[in-house]
Order: C-alpha cells, then sequence, then structure tokens
C-alpha cells in the first residue's frame, strides 16, 4: 500500500458545551494543522498516489469552509460538538466526496485525517473506500 501526507493549517473558533471540557465548554480559538494521507494499492501512470498540487488543492477547498469561522454557528455543525475528532471525520468525508468526483481519485483505497491540536495531542479518522 503506497500512501501520500499532505499539510495544511486552519484557523476556528467555538465552544465545546459539554462538563467533560471544563474550560473549553466557553468560547475559544484554535489552530488546527490538518494532515491527509490518501492511500492506494497500485501506482497510476504516472506513478504517483495523486498530484501534490492537486491534493493540496483539494483539501484547501475543504478547509476554506471551515477556516476563519465560529462553528457554533457553522451549519454543518448545528446541534453538534465540534471536537477535533468530529472534524477530522467532517474533514475526511469532505475530502472523499471531492475524490469521488475524479476518475483517478475513484482508483484510491482510503484516507487518513489527522488534526493536531497542538504538538502534544491530535486525533486522526480513517475512511476506508468500497469498490465495487
Ligand atoms: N478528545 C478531545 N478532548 C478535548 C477536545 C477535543 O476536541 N477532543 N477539545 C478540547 C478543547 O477544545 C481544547 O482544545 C483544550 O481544552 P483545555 O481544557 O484547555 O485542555 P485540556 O482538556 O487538555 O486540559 P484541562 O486540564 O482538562 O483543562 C478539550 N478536550
Amino acid at each position: 500500500m503506497f500512501s501520500l501526507t499532505v499539510r495544511r493549517h486552519f484557523m476556528i473558533a467555538h465552544s465545546l458545551p459539554r462538563e467533560a471540557f471544563g474550560p473549553a465548554q466557553g468560547l475559544h480559538g484554535a489552530t488546527f494543522v490538518a494532515e491527509v494521507t490518501f492511500r492506494r494499492r497500485a501506482l497510476n501512470e504516472d506513478a504517483i498516489v495523486l498530484d501534490i498540487g492537486a491534493a493540496g488543492s483539494m483539501i484547501e477547498e475543504v478547509l476554506a469552509g471551515l477556516n476563519y469561522r465560529n462553528l457554533d454557528d457553522h451549519p454543518d455543525f448545528a446541534g453538534k460538538l465540534s471536537t477535533t475528532e468530529a472534524l477530522a471525520q467532517y474533514i475526511a468525508g469532505a475530502v472523499a466526496d471531492r475524490l469521488r468526483e475524479d476518475t483517478d481519485g475513484r482508483e484510491l483505497a482510503g484516507l487518513d485525517v489527522t488534526l493536531r491540536e497542538n504538538p502534544d495531542a491530535w486525533a486522526s479518522y480513517a475512511l476506508e473506500f468500497d469498490r465495487d
């Protein structure tokens, strides 16, 4: 299995209104580093998993919908907790949607999104693609 990872960052504000989150129940900001790993069983005819530039553009498109937003007001997170884990799942789903629109992208085996909150804490979500 081959993999390619491309990294970008984005900034958000949000609150996590559950007792478990202590001071983070209040509105606070976060700068996340998003690492998206694309997995592929066999390289394409250009001997790559995916073009790095194309992968970066795809990630930027997805993150543009989150960057500088207060996620408490974002319709996709209405009634949901925008935890690092939930954000990783959301980004993975949105990147997967874009890959499905691309003939070569449909050949991928899956992807992983790792979101780093800070150098000591991160969360990941893995998606395996069904092949019919
Ligand atoms: N599993 C997760 N735990 C926490 C998340 C998360 O997304 N997933 N998020 C937060 C807060 O948003 C923030 O990032 C950190 O809050 P904070 O209370 O400052 O940090 P800690 O929980 O590490 O420290 P405490 O000692 O509990 O205050 C929190 N947790």
